[in-house]
Order: structure tokens, then sequence, then C-alpha cells
């Protein structure tokens, strides 16, 4: 009896990937669920320089530094958590406020005000290499800052509550469902998607 040989299925073709610079290992993680497997993520871990200015001025810089280190197409992120009652402070600051004075110090900055609403913000740069002008994506949510709840191994995801539950709190799924990161990355999604039909 004669045997049908099986073709070995086709490996899954990623369809586009990102080298995603970032030192930040958590960020990783989220950028990998969110994209994987549509956009395959590469990644390299520098530690860029980051100059003071707006959210798009502090990512645009990042990727240009990044795409002329790497000699290639880049993709970086800047993360911001931003205080409504400070006019946006401590924003691309966050991880030097965080470092020095911790979740009790972040709460006690907005000690005096009885608004506690924060923006967490996310600004994906992508760029095509050196010379070639990043393109942004960003993603923005809405919440409080609250006294810590929830698992501590990511910034300060337990003081920033969404809809009752902190994002410590929340799966990880939800977390990506409706976070800053989540959001940046449907619009860079989107993109990519019409990118490959152009
Ligand atoms: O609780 C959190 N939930 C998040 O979703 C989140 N995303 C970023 N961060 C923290 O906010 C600062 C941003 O600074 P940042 O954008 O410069 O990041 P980074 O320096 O760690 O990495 P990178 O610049 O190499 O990519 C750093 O302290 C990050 O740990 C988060 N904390
Ligand atoms: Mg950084």
């Amino acid at each position: 009896m004669a045997t049908t040989q099986e073709e070995p299925a086709p490996p899954t073709q990623a369809r586009h990937f990102v080298n995603f610079i970032t030192g930040n290992a958590n960020k990783l993680r989220e950028v990998k669920e969110i994209l994987e497997p549509a956009i395959q993520v590469e990644s390299q871990a520098l530690d860029l320089i980051e100059v003071q200015g707006t959210l798009e001025e502090v990512t645009l810089d990042k990727c240009r530094r990044a795409a002329d280190l790497i000699q290639g197409p880049v993709l970086v992120e800047d993360t911001c958590l931003c205080f409504d009652a400070l006019n946006g402070l401590p924003g691309p600051y966050i991880k030097w406020f965080l470092t020095s004075i911790g979740h009790t110090g972040l709460n006690n900055l907005l000690a005096a005000y009885e608004d506690k609403g924060a923006k967490a913000v996310c600004t994906f740069g992508y760029s095509a290499g050196p010379g070639h002008e990043p393109i942004l994506f960003q993603g923005i949510t809405q919440g409080k800052i609250v006294p810590p709840r929830g698992p501590t191994n990511f910034g300060w995801d337990p003081i920033f509550e969404y809809e009752g539950e902190t994002y410590a709190e929340m799966d990880k799924a939800k977390k990506n469902s409706i976070s800053h990161r989540g959001k940046a990355l449907e619009k860079l999604q989107q993109w990519f998607a019409k990118e490959m039909t152009a």
C-alpha cells in the first residue's frame, strides 16, 4: 500500500520583527506578550542616555540614539507617570523619583492635594535605521495613585489604580488589555499592518 508522505507543517512565519532596545526586562516581557507571534520581538539591552524634555522629545532622542548605536531598525519606549495635580510631573523622570522615594514617597507627593489622578503614558518610537525619522505611537491610561497593593515586581504597578484594581493586582492579560503600553502597541500593530499592505 502506498504511503503518503506528509509535508511537515511550515514553521509559523513571523510577519515582522522588531529590535526592542531596552534595559527593562518587565517592559520586554509585556511587549512580547502583546506583539508575538504576529510581530517577533528581538531585544538588545542598552542603557541609552535619556534627555530632559517632553514625553515625545525624550522618545525621539532615545530612538535616534538607539538607531545610531545599532546601525539598524530599532524600537524604543519611554514610560511616564504624570500626576494631574502636579501638571504632569514626575512624567519622564518617574524612574528616578521611584528609585529615590519609593511608593510611599510618591503617595506623599500628593498628600497636599485632593486630586490623586494620574496618567500612565507610554510612547514607543520606531526608526527604520540611522537617519530615518522615528515614528511615535502613544498610549495613555487614566488612573489614580493609591497606597501599594499587590505584587511589587514591576515599578509603580502597585500604586497605580485603574477602575478599583491596581496594575499589580490585575492578571497580566487584563493589564495588557487596558494599559498605556497595550494601547500604544495597538497603534503600532495597526501601522505595521498598513505598511505590509502598502
Ligand atoms: O509599574 C510600572 N508599570 C509599567 O507598566 C511600567 N513601565 C515602566 N515602568 C517604570 O517606569 C520607569 C520608566 O522609565 P523608562 O521608560 O526610562 O524605563 P527603563 O529605564 O526602565 O527602561 P528603558 O529606558 O531601557 O526602556 C521605570 O522605573 C520603569 O521600571 C513601569 N512601572
Ligand atoms: Mg530608561
